[in-house]
């Protein structure tokens, strides 16, 4: 078993166990009384004819199976205060208890928080957890490629579509790139850290990412631990950086999220 299934087999305990709780019917319920979802996909500039700058996501991430205890993060609202005051053009709220020590409580606090495209990341299996998601406010959602069969990812982009979100769709082999593409994924993460090993090796990034097809965004993930790894991805092609530790455990997150976008905004310049 590897630590994807590992999580993945979690997740769905959990989910489990909130099923017993509320019911899809009531979760259809409260997905519909909740604010339609923001545009992900212009928040991350995907609208724009240039795409001149980087976009940051910025993730609030407690702890992490590869690093364990990252940043208590007593007050989620607050931090996602200082991402959105830094320029961040999302914010990634991990939801996944067992490993990573989040909660659906933590994303509303955000969500109340911030009026910024909220990500709900999580290991999503299950149609119940996309509901759960829009019921919650989500914008935007995590579809891992590795996790998923390609009627899954059909069926589940397809349902978050319908809801008004858009989906990050996850990659980190050529093949997944494929997947995604023949799953009209707009949005397309290359993911540096294998999920199956945890090892990290930013140069993936550069070895996939010119297999998008133009015109969808590119979003680089994990890795970042300084401006030289956002030039890195900038000069690579990505359109936004998703970034976790590097953030939680800096204490000017703000100014951090200014300097990834104003590095990343000079590759972009320097590449075109
Ligand atoms: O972070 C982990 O150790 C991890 C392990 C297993 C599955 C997923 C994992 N992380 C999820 C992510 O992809 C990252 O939280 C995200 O890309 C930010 O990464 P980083 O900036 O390196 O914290």
């Amino acid at each position: 078993m590897t630590v994807l299934d590992d999580i993945n087999a979690g997740a769905r305990e959990d989910m489990q166990a909130r099923q017993r709780l509320v019911t899809l019917a009531e979760l259809k319920d409260r997905a519909a009384a909740a604010q339609p979802a923001r545009d992900a996909w212009t928040a991350l500039g995907g609208a724009s004819a240039t795409r001149a700058q980087l976009k940051v996501i910025a993730e609030i991430k407690r702890r992490s199976p590869s690093k364990g205890d990252l940043a208590s993060i007593a007050d989620p609202a607050s931090l996602a205060v200082q991402y959105a005051g830094g320029g961040a053009a999302a914010i990634s709220v991990l939801t996944e208890q067992r490993r990573f020590n989040g909660s659906l409580a933590d994303f509303d606090a955000v969500r109340a928080a911030v009026d910024i495209p909220l990500l709900r990341k999580d290991f999503m299996i299950d149609e119940y957890q996309i509901w759960e998601a829009r019921a919650h406010g989500a914008d935007l959602i995590l579809l891992i490629v590795a996790s998923l069969s390609d009627a899954q990812l059909r069926e589940f982009s397809a349902l978050s579509r319908e809801l008004g979100m858009n989906v990050l769709v996850e990659t980190h082999t050529a093949e997944e790139i494929e997947r995604a593409v023949a799953a009209e994924a707009r949005i397309i993460g290359v993911n540096v850290r294998d999920l199956k090993t945890l090892d990290v090796d930013r140069s993936v990034f550069a070895e996939l990412a010119g297999g998008i097809p133009a015109g969808a965004l590119v979003i680089a993930e994990s890795g970042v631990r300084g401006v030289n790894d956002v030039r890195h991805y900038a000069a690579n092609g990505a359109n936004a950086v998703l970034v976790g530790e590097a953030l939680v455990s800096d204490a000017a997150p703000r100014e951090r999220i200014a300097e990834f976008m104003a590095a990343g905004a000079e590759e972009i310049a320097a590449r075109s």
